[in-house]
């Protein structure tokens, strides 16, 4: 049997795969070699690589059953001359073909349209040299900003200083290293130069995240930290603080996959902020950057070590890639040693390192943080210094052996951290106070399906509600029920992972769902609202753009999922508290393993 076929019935390609590569089959008369390689792009893709780097193909196969290996290295082998063979099918990206073959990575036409049009407009954006910045002021308005600062060197001092120099900003750090801080004192910065420069001008700055829940917290951080500015009245005020979703911003509309906002309709912004940017895939960066007018500053915001889009790419982790260790260019390095004290150093210069910044200390976790030396230590890939963490004993942190193999002892452990929660709709409550009840604890997993995934963890926990006479066994609905946002929803405003609370409306007297959206409560009927699942359970994906005051992260099943970034992305959702349920092996194993996306865009930006 061919092997494409052998490939599908073992669960190694998808339905679509297999279809794409029939379809393919039927238009192009191509040989079996080439078609069972489209279908492994397209099940790379699904997998989230931007491509299949060829050289991966034989640890690809390693990885299939033994039972494949030689048919799949039979296939290896005709590869080198099935690619020269059917150029409709594959080509250069002279001409749009269905795959595309660049370097030694083989691409799908869309996929590597869009990573050539976001490193073209990176890049672009990243040469653009504005107006130089005037030094005297610039170095006593930072003075300004950073007063009482005693850091050396200052990391948020150069972030502020890059992102007001270029027009494309990145600025990295982990959970409380300052970002938003930063972010909000550049603000403040650029509107001081560009005032100082014409009185009248009133730049238009937008602020947006790629979820909901995560624009929700960009403004409330923001709003936060503007309040701590020592700046004018004035420049305060010019400071938005209302963050909106990356789909609401370019105009998502129903049933399109075109957005309002493009090249020929550009967005109407003189200064857009991003945050959560490791959330962005290939796809939304290049719609977001062609709408984006030329003279727009763009500053991205995010944690490259965090788990990358659950679609195809990995656009901020390549952006701060930072490939055979370049340094920015002389000028920008003469800036940053001028206004940061930052010393001149020798290397290999790249425009893009003058547009990147990485944040170093966090100020939210102090030494005696178990939450941050564990992260810290799960970001290096450092099995002995997690396990040193884990032995060592924090407040802030608690491993929980998994006691029982079906998953009722994590049940309970459930209804123990929900008890809060739950007890909160004994008597009337407000959409706002139930929201802020529910994000005090959350259950996070690798995983969807299996006894510890979120599909089952839900079920039960569900059952255990049913139990307790907290919900009917025969409805779907009922007072308390959080629900998540499953697939975008453009006529609703409802967009996947947003997060509503069902509570009993007394004028209407019916249960309706309550999503909070652009600093407002709105609530929809329970028959309205579009896709979604049950989410006292949540996968590490989906909690991405939030935070919570306590999690439990699952930490059960098989290692191949869990990955260190998965760990890392989980552990730091944690603002207070954090509880590690499951197998320490699973744990340790997934620090050891960290993701690896295939993608040509580090390449094309650092080259
Ligand atoms: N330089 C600093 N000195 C003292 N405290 C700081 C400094 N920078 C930030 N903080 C404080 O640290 C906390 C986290 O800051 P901020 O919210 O800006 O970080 P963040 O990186 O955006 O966090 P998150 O991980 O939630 O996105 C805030 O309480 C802030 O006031």
């Amino acid at each position: 049997m061919q092997l494409l076929q052998r490939l599908y019935e073992l669960d190694l390609l998808r339905d679509i795969d297999l279809q794409f590569a029939r379809w393919l089959g039927q238009r192009f008369e191509a040989s079996h070699t080439l078609l069972t390689l489209a279908a492994v792009v397209s099940q790379q893709s699904g997998e989230g690589h931007a491509c299949l780097h060829l050289q991966q193909l034989p640890n690809l196969i390693a990885s299939w059953p033994d039972e494949l290996h030689s048919d799949a290295k039979q296939w290896y082998a005709q590869l080198d001359a099935a690619l020269d063979t059917h150029q409709l099918l594959l080509g250069y990206g002279t001409e749009p073909t269905p795959l595309v073959l660049e370097r030694n990575r083989v691409y799908l036409y869309r996929l590597w349209h869009a990573e050539k049009q976001v490193a073209e407009a990176l890049l672009a954006r990243a040469q653009a040299r504005d107006a130089a910045c005037d030094l005297p002021s610039f170095g006593a308005a930072l003075d300004q900003l950073f007063i009482g600062a005693t850091e050396q060197p200052d990391w948020q001092r150069v972030a502020v200083v890059t992102a007001v120099a270029r027009r494309l900003a990145v600025i990295s750090g982990g959970p409380g290293t300052g970002k938003t801080t930063t972010v909000t004192r550049m603000l403040a910065m650029y509107l001081q130069q560009t005032l100082s420069a014409d009185r009248q001008a009133r730049p238009h700055i937008l602020l947006a995240a790629p979820t909901g829940k995560a624009a929700a917290r960009l403004s409330e951080s923001i709003a936060g930290a503007k309040a701590q500015l020592p700046v004018a009245e004035p420049i305060k005020q010019l400071i938005p603080e209302q963050g909106i979703t990356l789909h609401r911003l370019l105009g998502a509309r129903p049933r399109s996959v075109r957005y309002r906002y493009n090249r020929d309709n550009p967005l109407q912004v003189d200064l857009l902020v991003v945050d959560e940017a490791s959330m962005i895939d290939l796809p939304l960066m290049a719609a977001l950057l062609e709408a984006l007018p030329e003279h727009a500053r763009l500053v991205l915001i995010g944690d490259k070590q965090q788990l990358a889009s659950v679609e195809a790419g990995s656009v901020l982790g390549d952006l701060c890639a930072m490939q055979s260790a370049a340094v920015p260019t002389e000028a920008m390095q003469e800036l940053l040693c001028v206004t940061c004290g930052l010393p001149v150093t020798e290397g290999d210069t790249r425009v893009l390192a003058d547009s990147v910044a990485f944040l170093r200390k966090s100020y939210r976790f102090a030494g005696d943080s178990g939450i941050g030396e564990l992260a810290s230590a799960v970001n290096r890939g450092s099995v002995k210094q997690t396990q040193a963490v884990l032995r060592r004993g924090f407040d802030d942190l608690n491993w929980i052996e998994a006691l029982t193999a079906d998953n009722q002892h994590l049940v309970q452990h459930m209804a123990q951290k929900y008890s809060h929660y739950l007890s909160c709709f004994k008597q009337a409550i407000s959409p706002d106070e139930a929201h802020a009840a529910f994000a005090k604890f959350q259950l996070l997993c690798g995983l969807r399906k299996g006894v510890f995934g979120v599909d089952a963890l839900n079920e039960a926990f569900e059952n255990y509600l049913e139990r307790r006479g907290l919900k009917a066994a025969d409805n779907r609905w009922y007072e308390g029920r959080p629900v998540i946002i499953t697939r975008n929803d453009a006529a609703l405003q409802l967009y996947n992972g947003d997060i509503g609370i069902t509570l009993f409306d007394t004028e209407q007297q019916q249960l309706r769902v309550y999503f909070e959206q652009g600093g407002e409560m709105r609530s929809y009927s329970t028959s309205r609202v579009p896709q979604h699942e049950t989410v006292f359970a949540m996968t590490v994906h989906k909690s991405q753009g939030s935070e919570f005051k306590e999690i439990t992260l699952v930490l059960t099943d098989s290692a191949r999922v869990m990955s260190r970034e998965l760990v890392y992305t989980g552990i730091t959702r944690a603002k207070q508290h954090c509880n590690l349920y499951g197998k320490k092996a699973v744990m340790l194993a997934a620090v050891d393993q960290p993701t690896v996306r295939m993608s040509g865009l580090a390449e094309r930006l650092w080259g």
